[in-house]
């Protein structure tokens, strides 16, 4: 795993996120519990829990977009790069974003795995980097892999309580 340069990180253990928009290849229903899924796969790991809110400003602001987006990186159109997300931090900071020219799937084998993209985002959103261990989710490149045993690796796991600590459910 690696963290990003001067381990930026979220201080508060309560994050907030807000789905702005949605893509129209999954149903509003099933990007709103793949996100769910995605954010407690990595919760489950440290001591920072999510919530949701629906209006005003959440430190994570979920969007989907193509091209130029108001950011100074515009996507691509389909393929090459699938989404992005930005580093621990006020205003982009935590945003992250989906190309919506991507053809976004949920257990499929065609297209982009929602869950899988998503997880890898949601890593960036809360400070890490890639990973060079083939298979990890923070690994840089997609993976189709099996949507069935998709979970975060060892090396995900050891990477995110390196910056947050062990989630102690006692
Ligand atoms: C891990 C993702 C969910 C998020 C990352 C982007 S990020 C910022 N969040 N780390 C991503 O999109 N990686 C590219 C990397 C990539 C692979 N290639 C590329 C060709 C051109 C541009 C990028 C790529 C070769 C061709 C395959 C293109 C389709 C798959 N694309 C990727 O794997
Ligand atoms: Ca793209
Ligand atoms: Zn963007
Ligand atoms: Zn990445």
């Amino acid at each position: 795993y690696s963290l990003i340069p001067n381990s930026p990180k979220w201080y508060s253990r309560a994050v907030t996120y807000r789905i702005m928009s949605y893509t129209p290849d999954l149903p509003k229903l099933v990007v709103d519990q793949i996100v769910a899924k995605a954010l407690r796969m990595w919760s489950e790991q440290i001591p920072l829990n999510f919530i949701r809110v629906r209006w005003g400003t959440a430190d994570i602001m979920i969007d989907f977009a193509s091209r130029d987006h108001g950011d100074n990186y515009p996507f691509d159109g389909p393929g090459n790069t699938l989404a992005h997300a930005f580093p621990p931090g006020p205003g982009l900071g935590g945003d992250a974003h989906f190309d919506n020219d991507e053809y976004w799937t949920d257990g499929t084998n065609t297209g982009v795995n929602f869950l899988r993209a998503a997880t890898h985002e949601f890593g960036h959103s809360l400070g890490l980097d890639h990973s060079s261990v083939p298979g990890a989710v923070m690994y840089p490149t997609y993976e189709k892999g099996n949507p069935k045993d998709f979970r975060l690796t060892e090396d995900d796991i050891e990477g995110i309580q390196k910056l947050y600590g062990k989630r102690n459910d006692s």
